[in-house]
């Protein structure tokens, strides 16, 4: 395990998430604490999630006279997460991140407003590539701005791992609610499954022609080009602008999507 040794990349990652008393922040794979101590100078309340039962004695003992700080015995995989707004700030087992990653950003409604997390160089390149490689990937895309902050060299760790890191800053898009989701999914369903037809095609199945074509052209994209040429923003503007039809009925969102 690689445990963060940098004080500067860890005033970074807490100080960008701008916290204060009114927030729920969870460090997941909180280790000896040293990025939930930080936490619990911002006045948040901090759920630190660890596995290990030596770190858990340790974390309890360490904060057991903060009592905005809750350590929770549990797997980051399958911890109860909030059922309210949450932040989290964490340097998360390389392990775990796709995992990790499902749990935030896939559900509807999303409980997450923001991370500042610690991920692997490789991944969060993937993550920020201007167009995500597969559905889901563009799914968290459309509903949370991702963006690459910093590298973080191997050498900021104890030990240090084989890979460079990243530190990837996530954001809820707040103009994607619950019914722009709605909307998005079947979209974005069908962008993927045909990248090379034109993009229109993609809104012949919810709306009439002339309309799909004029939402594309007004979101920026070519309405004549192939699918893979919009972009991710393009397709939440279509979504949003979709959304407000009440006539419309897009189906029910599958369940795994469903928080
Ligand atoms: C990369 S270290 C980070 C430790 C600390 N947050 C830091 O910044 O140095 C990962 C920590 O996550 C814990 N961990 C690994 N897998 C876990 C899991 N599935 N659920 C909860 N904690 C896990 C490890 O025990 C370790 O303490």
């Amino acid at each position: 395990m690689h445990l963060l040794s940098s004080r500067q990349v860890i005033d970074r990652l807490v100080g960008d998430a701008g916290l204060g008393a009114h927030d729920l922040v969870l460090d997941l794979g909180a280790g000896p604490g040293t990025i939930t101590a930080s936490l619990a100078h911002t006045g948040a309340r901090v759920l630190a999630v660890e596995r290990d039962a030596r770190y858990v004695a340790a974390l309890r003992r360490r904060f057991a006279g903060h009592d905005r700080v809750r350590v929770v015995h549990d797997d980051l995989r399958r911890v109860r997460l909030p059922r309210r707004d949450f932040a989290v700030v964490a340097s998360i087992p390389f392990a775990t991140s796709t995992v990790l990653l499902r749990r935030l950003l896939t559900p509807v409604p999303a409980r997450l407003a923001r991370a500042e997390l610690v991920v692997e160089w490789g991944l969060a390149r993937r993550l920020t590539a201007a167009r995500p490689r597969d559905l889901e990937q563009a799914w968290w895309a459309a509903r949370f701005e991702l963006r690459l902050a910093r590298r973080i060299p191997a050498r900021c760790f104890r030990p240090a791992p084989a890979v460079d890191a990243a530190h990837l800053k996530v954001h809820r898009r707040r103009e994607v609610d619950a019914r722009t989701a709605a909307v998005l999914w079947p979209l974005l369903t069908e962008a993927y499954r045909r990248p090379d037809e034109p993009a229109r095609h993609v809104l012949g199945d919810l709306v009439a022609h002339r309309l799909g074509r004029r939402l594309l052209h007004e979101a920026g994209a070519d309405p004549a080009g192939p699918t893979r040429s919009v972009h991710i923003g393009q397709w939440s503007r279509v979504a949003g602008a979709l959304a407000g039809d009440r006539a419309l009925r897009p189906p029910p969102l599958p369940k795994s999507l469903r928080s």
